[in-house]
């Protein structure tokens, strides 16, 4: 409480842009306030990364089990229902985990739809007035739902991580991150999956050749792309689904997925209200993630910016808020580097800069076939490739692995890239043997 506002700082939202920073900024004694309207947490414990991992466990080991045919006996099926009962148990308890973390730390939570009054006041439920010196936009995404006729009949990625029983066959619209990702989980689990994407490119913030090398496996395993094809509608025709694409083509379907990428939660915010602006992409801000109204700044996914709309942004954010509101700093926003990873099987994790930009600058890339490499022949990865990049001074600047280890051999190099390591510090860091990584450090 402050003389004159109910908070010092409150926030919309409780996902990872709120609760990594807001519970540090309580516990400093700062009075901070959360409000959320769904569950607490938001996207990611619930709805995203940790739902999604959880469901992709068994796909991890049954490809494994697959690679270790003969050494293992017997094959290895995915029982879908026991899949999502088991991701459920990990993920359910989270709500009231991550709630009591921050109602420890000082945080008071409050469950409702906010919309703003002013540039101080937001109404809960269209009766509770809150008002606060500083509010925080941290309502994240939704799902863009494609703009055709039958579009209702479609759904997103968290009915799919819902689904009790898997359906026979699924179309999935798009090709981009939730796209690979489910399509990778639903073939596993013995789905017949086709992929329709307007464009050509698939996973286009990723090394388009390593890509590729996703498509061929997937393909092989059954999963078909149809590229180029805009879809036109959706129709029920008995106990199915038809989809219109391209030329009048027409598929049949058990179960739509609609993956044509994620939209800023703003709709019924009333940001006007406040004179908040913000376009398509998200809420504008300035490097100190202040909007044009000094009171009110905004973090996480739901912000217009360049960063990877991924946790790790989201979490860099909420603390760097915590740090500015604390009084800890008044400097800008400084990102590091945010790596990505695409959880497909083999997985495709980056880091820094990528090879385009690397061909462009005439750094040095250099590729390694890691499928060669005994540590990766433990467990028989085919498919396993990195490119390493250096700058003019040899200090390594980019890094990207297609591979089932790719977010532990990028993580591993992070603060290489991060901290541009020349090739004598790199030598200093010794790392345990044999680990993957030390495979990733002696190739850097
Ligand atoms: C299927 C899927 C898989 C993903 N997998 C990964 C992954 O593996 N790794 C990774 O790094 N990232 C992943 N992401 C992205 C990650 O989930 C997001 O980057 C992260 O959750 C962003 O956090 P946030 O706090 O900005 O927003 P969110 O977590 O979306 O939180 C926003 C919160 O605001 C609430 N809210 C919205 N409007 C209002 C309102 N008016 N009043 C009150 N509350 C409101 C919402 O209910 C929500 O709880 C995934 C996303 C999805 C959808
Ligand atoms: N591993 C991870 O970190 C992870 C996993 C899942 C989701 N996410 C995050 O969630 C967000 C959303 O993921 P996503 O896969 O929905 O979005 P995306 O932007 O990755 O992919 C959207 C896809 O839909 C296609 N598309 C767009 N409009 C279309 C249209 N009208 N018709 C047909 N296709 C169309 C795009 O070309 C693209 O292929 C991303 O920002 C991502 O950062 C991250």
């Amino acid at each position: 409480m402050t003389d004159k506002y109910d908070y010092e700082v409150l926030y919309l939202g409780t996902g990872h842009g709120t609760f990594d920073g807001a519970a540090p900024l309580a516990a400093t004694g700062v009075s901070v306030a959360a409000i959320e309207s769904d569950l607490i947490g938001g996207t990611c414990p619930n709805r995203g990364c940790n739902a999604k991992i959880a469901l992709d466990e068994a796909v991890k080991v049954t490809r494994e089990s697959e690679r270790l045919a003969k050494i293992l006996e017997g094959q290895l099926q995915i029982n879908w229902t026991e899949n999502i009962t088991h991701k459920q148990q990990i993920i359910q308890p989270l709500p009231a985990d991550l709630s009591k973390r921050m109602t420890d730390a000082g945080v008071t939570i409050i469950k409702g739809h906010a919309q703003f009054k002013d540039e101080h006041t937001v109404i809960v439920d269209d009766h509770q007035e809150i008002t606060a010196e500083k509010i925080v936009i941290a309502t994240g995404l939704k799902p863009h739902r494609l703009a055709i006729p039958g579009s209702e009949l479609a759904h997103d990625s968290s009915d799919f991580m819902n689904l009790e029983k898997l359906p026979a066959q699924i179309t999935i619209i798009g090709a981009g991150f939730i796209s690979l990702e489910f399509a990778t989980m639903a073939n596993a689990a013995g789905s017949d999956v086709t992929i329709i994407t307007h464009g050509n490119q698939v996973l286009r913030k990723f090394y388009q050749p390593y890509v590729e090398l996703i498509i061929a496996d997937l393909t092989k395993r059954g999963v078909k792309f149809i590229r180029n094809a805009s879809v036109q509608s959706f129709a029920k025709v008995g106990d199915q689904y038809q989809v219109t694409y391209g030329a009048q083509q027409q598929l049949v379907t058990d179960w739509i997925l609609d993956a044509t990428g994620r939209i800023p939660n703003l709709d019924k915010l009333a940001l006007d209200k406040a004179g908040v602006k913000f376009d398509q992409n998200g809420v504008f801000v300035n490097d100190h993630l202040q909007t044009n109204v000094a009171s009110i700044y905004a973090v996480g996914d739901v912000i217009a910016s360049d960063q990877p709309k991924v946790t790790p942004s989201a979490t860099f954010e909420s603390k760097y808020l915590t740090k500015l509101f604390s009084g800890a700093t008044t400097d800008p926003i400084e990102f590091p580097v945010i790596p990505t990873v695409v959880f497909t099987s083999p997985r495709i994790a980056q880091a820094g800069i990528s090879v385009a930009e690397a061909q462009e600058k005439g750094y040095q890339i250099t590729e390694n076939n890691l499928a060669d490499y005994w540590y990766y022949q433990v467990d028989r990865e085919t498919i396993a490739k990195s490119i390493q990049i250096h700058d003019h001074d040899g200090r390594l600047v980019g890094i990207t692995e297609i591979s089932d280890q790719a977010p532990d051999a990028i993580n591993a190099l992070l603060p290489a890239v991060e901290f541009k390591f020349n090739r004598d510090q790199i030598e200093r860091l010794v790392g345990l043997f044999p680990t993957i990584g030390y495979a990733a450090w002696h190739r850097a």
